[in-house]
């Protein structure tokens, strides 16, 4: 039987440049991605996504835009990763590195995809250009992307 596992993915976006965070432990170190993380037992999925921003990279913010929605399955892994994806430009804060992110703002012409996630090239452009996406990705390790589904749809925004 599969499982799923609800996480998050915020990207934070303000004239033309876009905040990354270097992963420096856990699942994806070593790789730039957006901040986030599991979704806890008693909070919502946007609370969750907010929790995590503040925590992993010092910003607070006030209302956030759903972008994308993902399953991940990992080849000979039973849990499905369905990872919510957000963007916002309504922030507050300063931008502090944390124990498990180094964050820093790259402009959105030079995003580092050679050291992303490969799946992050496939569905960034959607996002870039504010259209909502849903996708799928089956993984073999961490660099292999054996089958995928992307397609533009309208999400839900509170
Ligand atoms: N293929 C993928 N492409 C991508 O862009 N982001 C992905 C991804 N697979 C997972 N993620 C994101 C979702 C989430 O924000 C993050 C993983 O969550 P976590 O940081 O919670 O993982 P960890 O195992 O480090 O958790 P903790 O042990 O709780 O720190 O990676």
């Amino acid at each position: 039987m599969s499982k799923k596992k609800i996480l998050t993915l915020v990207f934070v976006r303000e004239a033309g440049k876009i905040l990354l965070g270097f992963k420096k432990r856990g699942f994806g170190a070593g790789l730039w991605n957006g901040f986030g993380g599991k979704v806890e037992e008693g909070e919502t999925i946007l609370q969750g996504a907010k929790r995590e921003l503040l925590e992993e990279c010092g910003l607070k913010a006030h209302s956030l835009k759903s972008v994308g929605l993902i399953n991940f399955e990992f080849e000979s892994d039973p849990t499905i990763l369905e990872v919510h994806i957000f963007q916002t430009s309504d922030f507050s804060g300063l931008v502090a590195e944390s124990e498990e992110m180094r964050p820093r703002w790259y402009s959105e012409e030079s995003i580092p995809f050679s050291q992303m996630w490969p799946d992050d090239r496939l569905w960034f452009p959607y996002m870039l250009k504010d259209r909502q996406f849903e996708g799928y990705f089956l993984f073999k390790g961490m660099d292999i992307i054996l089958n995928h589904w992307l397609k533009e749809v309208n999400l839900l925004n509170s």
